[in-house]
């Protein structure tokens, strides 16, 4: 079992990926599947209400890929935690490395768009990972420590927020760290997590960055690793579902 009682959490990210269609489709084939790991679909934020409709009465949950750091105001084309509340999402994926590279989001906004999320009654996926850069210089472990001592805002509790480890270079491109690796940056942030979060030995850490049902089994096994965020394989359902029972086996 990869955290003994901490239950997995397998999360599909659909990034800007999509339509109306493919949605209702996708969601129809998942709906009824449940096993011994959470599941959460994060859809672009157009097709939010129409996935949480089609949703209802499932055990999926929902959840958006950003929000922004106040409650409301003139801030045109941002989406405010509350909203995603009221829309139904119990998760907000924050801190996403597409994010900071395009929006050129810091760890100081991720924290205060996570204490938004956490106001709202929201959960938050905080996500963190080195560069390929990074990794060849052999600092992942201090950029992923910086990055959730400065993007976890206090509040953060085991209830609350979710850490998700992915590095940038595993994302989309079919690469993935040796079980080794993810092994020594999980216990790395567990660590961190107990020493500095409250009830940090129960937080999620999900793994993410080119999971698929054939590698699902054996990450999701690695200690400390306690699910998984999902890219392009969450967007078919039976990929999706292969790698949520992948995740079941680690579960026990
Ligand atoms: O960025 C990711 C999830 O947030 C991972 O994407 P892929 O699974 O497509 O590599």
């Amino acid at each position: 079992m990869a955290t003994p009682g901490i239950r997995p959490l397998v999360a599909g990210n659909w990034k800007m990926n999509g339509s109306l269609a493919m949605a209702s489709a996708l969601v129809g084939a998942l709906k009824g599947r449940q096993g011994n790991v959470d599941l959460l679909v994060c859809p672009p934020f157009p097709y939010l209400a129409a996935v949480g409709a089609a949703l209802a009465g499932s055990k999926l949950a929902l959840g958006a890929q950003d929000c922004h750091a106040d409650a409301s105001g003139a801030h045109t084309g941002d989406v405010a935690a509350p909203m995603l509340a009221d829309l139904g999402c119990s998760y907000v994926i924050l801190g996403h490395s597409e994010r900071r590279t395009d929006h050129g989001e810091t760890s100081g906004m991720v924290a205060a768009k996570a204490q938004a999320a956490l106001a709202a009654g929201l959960t938050a996926i905080i996500c963190v990972g080195e560069t390929e850069a990074q990794r060849n210089a052999g600092e992942e472990l201090k950029i992923v420590e910086k990055q959730i001592v400065e993007s976890v805002p206090s509040g953060a509790n085991a209830g609350n927020t979710v850490i998700a480890y992915e590095p940038v270079w595993a994302i989309g491109t079919g690469k993935t760290p040796t079980a080794a690796d993810v092994e020594a940056m999980h216990r790395h942030i567990r660590a961190l997590l107990k020493s500095r979060v409250t009830g940090g030995a129960g937080m999620r850490i999900l793994y993410g960055g080119s999971v698929k049902p054939s590698n699902a089994a054996e990450l999701m096994a690695v200690a400390e690793v306690n699910g998984a965020l999902v890219g392009g394989a969450s967007l078919k359902a039976e990929d999706f579902w292969g790698i949520a029972e992948g995740a079941a086996k680690s579960a026990g």
